[in-house]
C-alpha cells in the first residue's frame, strides 16, 4: 500500500530542499464536472499525485481543472475495468468520487469493500446532498444546493430575486475546498489511529457552514431587514459597488466609522452636510450622493485618490486587468501556463513547502494510461490486452509528446 503518513507527521524534520506538503500522497479522482475537479486540483497543487480516472469514450475532457493531474482512461462498464480502478484504488492513499449515492456500490466499488482491502484508505464522497436524506440519490447543481443551505435566500438586491454568485459557493467553496479540507484532516489524523475514513461532503452541508456567520450573526441584528436592504448585502451605501466615469466599478467596504471618514474626506464631502452613516432610512439618499460623486472620475482617478488610504475603496477589477495590478503583479498571484492562459495561483502560501503549481499543458483523456498502469506494477503485455479489449483507452500521440 503506498502510505504517506511519515510525510504528514508533525515530528518529522524538514529535509532540504522543501518538499510540498502533500508530496507522497496518491490520490484516485474519478472524473467529475467541477466540485471534485477543483478539489483534485487543490491536492495537485500541494503535491500529491493526482490521477484523473476519465471514460474510454469521453472524446474530450471538460474538466478545466486538471492542473499537475494525470489521466488514465478506463471503462467501467467492464468487469475487467471495475478490477482494474479496485486495484487502483487500494494502492492509493485517497479516492475522490463525484457521483450520485449509490453508483460506486452498484460497481462493487463502495467503501466497505475498498476499505476492506486498504484500511488506511480515505474515501471522499462528494454529493450535492450527501449520502442520506430524501434527496440523496437527486441531481442538482450548485444552485440547487445552495438554495437548499438557506443562504440564496439571502443573496441578491432589494426588491429582486434571489441571485446566485456563479457557482462559487457550494461547488468550490463548500464543495471542493471543504472536500479538500476532509481529505487533509482525515490524513492527519491517519498519522496518529493508521487509519482511513469515509468523508460524506455534501454541498449543501458545505455552503451553510461558509455561511456560518451569516447564520450565527443574526443574534446581533445583521440581518433583521430584507434580503438586500442590509449593511453586507448591498443595503449600505459605504458597502457597495459604483459606476465610474469610463462606464467601470469600484467597490466600497469603509465600514468603521474612522475608515468612513476616509471614504468621505476622498469623496470631498462634508460629513455636517449629510445623513449619519448608520442612519438606515436615509441610505439611500446617501447611496444617491455616492453615486454622482462615483460617476464623476474614471476608476484610475478613484485609485489614485484612494489608494494608500484606509477609505477601503478598490477598483474592480476586470480578468484582464487582474494580474498587472501592481499589488497582484509585486506578489506574483496569478500565474501563467504552457498555453499561455492566466489562472490564480495556489492560496494560501505556505512558507517553507508551498504549492507548486505544474505550468504543463492540462491531461488529454488516456494520455497517461500506460505510463500510470506500469507505475502500478502492470506488465506491458496485460496493458497492451486491456487496450486492444476497450477495457483502458490511452491517448497514445499525447502519451509520446
Ligand atoms: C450542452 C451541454 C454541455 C455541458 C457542458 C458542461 C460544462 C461544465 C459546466 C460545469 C457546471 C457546474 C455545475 C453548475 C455544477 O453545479 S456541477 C455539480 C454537480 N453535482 C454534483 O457533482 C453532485 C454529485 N453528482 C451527482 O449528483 C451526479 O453525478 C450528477 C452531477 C447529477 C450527474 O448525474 P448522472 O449524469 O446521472 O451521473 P451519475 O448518476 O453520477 O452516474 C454516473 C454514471 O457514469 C458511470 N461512469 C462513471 N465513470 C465511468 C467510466 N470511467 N466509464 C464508464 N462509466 C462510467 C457510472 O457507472 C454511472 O453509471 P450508472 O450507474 O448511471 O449506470
Amino acid at each position: 500500500m503506498h502510505r504517506a503518513s511519515s510525510d504528514l507527521s508533525p515530528t518529522r524534520e524538514q529535509s532540504f530542499p522543501p518538499i510540498m506538503a502533500l508530496a507522497g500522497v496518491r490520490v484516485i479522482e474519478l472524473a467529475g464536472l467541477a466540485p471534485a475537479p477543483f478539489c483534485g486540483m487543490i491536492l495537485a497543487d500541494f503535491g500529491a499525485k493526482v490521477i484523473r480516472v476519465d471514460r474510454t469514450r469521453a472524446g474530450t475532457s471538460l474538466d478545466t481543472q486538471a492542473r499537475g493531474k494525470r489521466s488514465v482512461a478506463i471503462n467501467l462498464k467492464t468487469a475487467e475495468g471495475v478490477a482494474l480502478l479496485k486495484k487502483l484504488c487500494v494502492q492509493s492513499d485517497v479516492v475522490l468520487e463525484p457521483y450520485r449515492r449509490g453508483v460506486m456500490e452498484k460497481l462493487g466499488l463502495g467503501p466497505q469493500e475498498l476499505l476492506k482491502e486498504n484500511p488506511g484508505l480515505i474515501y471522499a464522497r462528494l454529493t450535492g446532498y450527501g449520502q442520506s436524506g430524501s434527496y440523496a440519490s437527486a441531481a442538482g447543481h450548485d444552485i440547487n444546493y445552495l438554495a437548499m443551505s438557506g443562504l440564496l435566500s439571502r443573496l441578491g438586491r432589494s426588491g429582486e430575486k434571489p441571485y446566485a454568485p456563479l457557482n462559487l459557493i457550494a461547488d468550490f467553496a463548500g464543495g471542493g475546498l471543504s472536500c479538500a479540507l476532509g481529505i487533509v484532516l482525515a490524513l492527519l489524523e491517519r498519522t496518529k489511529s493508521g487509519r482511513g475514513q469515509v468523508i460524506d461532503a455534501s454541498m449543501v452541508e458545505g455552503a451553510a457552514y461558509v455561511g456560518s456567520f451569516a447564520w450565527k450573526s443574526r443574534s446581533i441584528g445583521m440581518w433583521d431587514r430584507p434580503r438586500g436592504e442590509n449593511m453586507l448585502d448591498s443595503g449600505a451605501p459605504f458597502y457597495d459597488t459604483y459606476e465610474t466615469a469610463d462606464g467601470k466599478y469600484v467597490a466600497v467596504g469603509a465600514i468603521e466609522p474612522q475608515f468612513y471618514a476616509q471614504l468621505l474626506q476622498g469623496l470631498d464631502l462634508d460629513p455636517g452636510s449629510l445623513p449619519p452613516q448608520m442612519k438606515v432610512t436615509d441610505w439611500p439618499e446617501l447611496r444617491r450622493i455616492f453615486s454622482q460623486r462615483f460617476a464623476s472620475k474614471t476608476q484610475e482617478d478613484w485609485s489614485r485618490v484612494f489608494d494608500g488610504t484606509d477609505a477601503c475603496v478598490t477598483p474592480v477589477l476586470s480578468f484582464e486587468q487582474v494580474s498587472s495590478h501592481p499589488h497582484n503583479r509585486e506578489r506574483a498571484s496569478f500565474l501563467t501556463d504552457a498555453e499561455g492562459e492566466e489562472s490564480p495561483r495556489p492560496a494560501p502560501v505556505l512558507s517553507r513547502t508551498p504549492a507548486e503549481p505544474s505550468l504543463a499543458s492540462d491531461p488529454a483523456i488516456g494520455e497517461h494510461t500506460v505510463e500510470v498502469l506500469n507505475e502500478f506494477g502492470f506488465r506491458s503485455e496485460d496493458i497492451e490486452h486491456m487496450i486492444s479489449h476497450g477495457v483502458v483507452g490511452s491517448d497514445a500521440v499525447r502519451a509520446k509528446l
